[in-house]
């Protein structure tokens, strides 16, 4: 019987569909160091973003023949590593994409009306300061008319997009290769409006933007730092739900001290699962724990495509 490790969790619906299957399916969270012993007795494993497969765990599991990642990024995978032995490597990228491109929209309507640092002092300060903290969130901002930055024009980027749209903004869209600026925003009743956004230079994004959200993977420097934070507008707000590194966080932290950066939104950090202290306390950082996949919806499409992929594999064999 093929056994796999579910070592951060699978929906329940692609377990069921595993088991079905006639497959053996351990949902677990084996710690990092116990893997290489206890991953031995199984043929697959899957992952979300917390557990690393690295080469050395691969070659500590000869038996290994399949590595399935539960969401988009396969950065915690040693994935060239593991195909040269062999081994399978699969993901689910488009199941997460509007989970992701909706907690944008949360972090950005939260963000222009100090959500999160309202939320973190009306319980401590709210019945003595109750008129002072009125006044210091008296200068929000709306979202429609202003203009997204969208770097990453890819599934999420997209979704995204249709939101803005949907919103009342100008979207500004740019990605490392030519990309079709064409979307389909679906409305209520049943239409569909077919609407093409602006394409932009890295630089025009940064000039011209209100608003900037990141959708590109993380490869090796930040694509926002110290530079590109000069020649954006001052007020500009910033939302990264795609990969710690793609901001320069103690740069991001200048730049909101000295007013160029009016708030950041992060799903994602350079050191999880613990961010730096000036990170987590400031004031002007709207924080998630990296959910941008973490809906029921998004869960279970991801569980389905994962269980199904698994089951084509070991089934062709
Ligand atoms: N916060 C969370 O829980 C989640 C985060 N993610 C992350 O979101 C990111 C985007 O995911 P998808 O949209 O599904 O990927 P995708 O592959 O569909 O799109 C990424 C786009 O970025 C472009 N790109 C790559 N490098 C670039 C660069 N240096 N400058 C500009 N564009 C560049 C690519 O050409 C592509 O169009 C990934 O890093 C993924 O891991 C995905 C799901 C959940
Ligand atoms: O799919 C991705 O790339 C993600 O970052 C989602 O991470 P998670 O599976 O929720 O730990």
């Amino acid at each position: 019987m093929i056994k796999i490790l579910a070592n951060d969790g699978i929906d329940p619906i692609g377990k069921k569909m595993l088991e079905d299957a006639g497959f053996f399916v351990e949902t677990n969270n084996i710690p990092q160091d116990e893997l290489p012993v206890r991953l031995q007795e199984f043929d697959a494993i899957t992952v979300r973003s917390a557990t690393k497969v690295r080469a050395a765990l691969i070659d500590a599991c000869p038996n290994l023949k399949l590595i399935g990642r539960g969401g988009v990024g396969v950065d915690n995978i040693d994935v060239d590593y593991a195909k040269g032995k062999g081994i399978g490597v699969y993901n689910t990228p488009a199941s997460s994409s509007l989970s992701v491109a909706e907690l944008v929209f949360g972090h950005l309507f939260g963000g222009v009306r100090f959500l999160p640092d309202s939320n973190r002092k009306m319980p401590v300060e709210g019945a003595a300061k109750f008129n002072d903290l009125k006044k210091a969130y008296a200068k929000g901002v709306e979202l429609r008319g202003k203009t997204l930055g969208i770097m990453g024009f890819g599934r999420i980027g997209r979704e995204v997009a249709k939101i803005a749209i949907g919103v009342g903004m100008e979207v500004l869209a740019y990605d490392l290769f030519p990309f079709n600026p064409e979307v389909e925003v679906v409305l209520g009743g049943g239409f569909v409006a077919k609407v093409t956004v602006k394409t932009a230079t890295a630089e025009e994004v940064f000039k011209q933007a209100d608003f900037i959200s990141l959708h590109t993977p993380f490869v090796d420097k930040p694509l926002i730092g110290a530079a590109e934070f000069e020649i954006m507008k001052k007020g500009v707000g910033l939302v990264n739900c795609s990969r710690g590194g793609l901001i320069n966080e103690l740069e991001l932290i200048d730049a909101l001290n000295a007013g160029k950066v009016s708030f950041a939104a992060l799903d994602v950090f350079d050191n999880e699962p613990a961010p730096r202290q000036e990170i987590l306390s400031h004031p002007k950082i709207s924080l998630t724990p990296h959910i941008g996949a973490a809906t029921n919806e998004a869960q279970e499409r991801i569980g389905v495509e994962l269980a199904g992929l698994i089951i084509q594999h070991f089934l062709k064999k």
